[in-house]
């Protein structure tokens, strides 16, 4: 199963581009959106779901257009929009029930399925609360659940972990690690460690443009060489931020410890090359398309 985008342009409107151009070819497995605000990630994923039209391009899923045909794809997908909206005055279990009827999904499975989905997002205890007495990360939880009613073969996340507290983070990532060798996941986040744990390959995007796509070794690959770190006096720091991408401080005594990028060898006496992470590469790679 694939996912096959080619040439995708949104143009919302004559000075705002969604997306531009924008080609990846998406296989099974758990696929990371990392981009800052306005790269276009929520452009993407609600054009995969249906929810928006491309102004041009293609979309094929295993060879079907999604764009002529959503129904297609309607059958098989799961999504979580960011702004998800849920009715307060049911509980969890009414509210999946009431969003099993929309998508069609019934059955004498559907209330075991329900119990099972709850249990997924730690919600058993407090399916019978009404969810407009829920915390943002619980109600986040229940869109968790929804998205994944119909068994879906595609699934598509806008900011999953926003509200989650660690424990739920990693509930979460367990959720959907187990069904990744047979769907599509998609899942986008503003924080590189939440995709770091949780993707298998990662897409970096920036103002509607694919930057770079690949497994995390081969991106964290592209920052090689170019990490370095020094102590500096902290009253040098602020300079020292004019003249370089600074990507972390952290006081030590008296002094600053200070992670930065340099495209150049460093010459900054005293620096010292160190290992990359994805964050080093997604702050890399962003600079130097920006
Ligand atoms: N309905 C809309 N009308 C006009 N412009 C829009 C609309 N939705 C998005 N845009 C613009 O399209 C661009 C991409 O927005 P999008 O929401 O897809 O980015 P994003 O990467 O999801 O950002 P964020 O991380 O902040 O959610 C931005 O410049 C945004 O202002």
């Amino acid at each position: 199963m694939a996912l096959e985008i080619k040439g995708l342009t949104k143009q919302y409107n004559a000075t705002k581009t969604g997306l531009s151009d924008y080609s990846i070819t998406i296989d099974k497995g758990i696929l990371g959106l990392l981009g800052p605000n306005g790269a276009g990630k929520s452009t993407l994923m609600k054009i995969i779901a249906t929810i928006s039209q491309p102004t041009r391009g293609t979309i094929f899923l295993d060879g079907v257009d999604i764009v002529s045909n959503p129904n297609f794809i309607r059958k098989v997908l799961g999504y979580l929009p960011q702004d998800f909206g849920v009715y307060p005055n049911l509980n969890a279990y009414e509210f999946l029930e009431y969003i099993a009827a929309m998508k069609g999904v019934g059955g004498k499975d559907l209330r075991r399925r329900i119990d099972m989905l709850l249990e997924g997002v730690n919600l058993t205890a407090d399916a019978k609360k009404p969810i407009g007495t829920y915390s943002g990360g619980m109600k986040q939880r229940v869109g968790i659940a929804q998205a994944l009613l119909n068994d879906p073969k595609v699934l598509i996340f806008d900011e999953p972990t926003v509200g989650l507290d660690p424990e739920e983070r990693v509930r979460f990532r367990q959720l959907i690690s187990e069904m990744a060798d047979d769907c599509i996941i998609i899942l986008s986040s503003h924080i590189v460690s939440d995709i770091e744990t949780i993707a298998d390959e990662v897409a970096i995007m920036q103002s509607g443009k694919l930057i770079t796509k690949g497994y995390q070794h081969d991106i964290i690959e592209q920052a090689r060489g170019r990490i370095f770190e020094v102590l500096l006096e902290s009253s040098d720091v602020a300079a020292f931020k004019t003249c370089y991408k600074v990507i972390d401080t952290s006081r030590q005594k008296d002094r600053t410890r200070v992670r930065y990028i340099s495209t150049d060898t460093a010459n900054v006496a005293a620096s010292r090359p160190v290992d990359a992470g994805l964050e080093d590469a997604y702050l890399l790679l962003t600079q130097h398309n920006a």
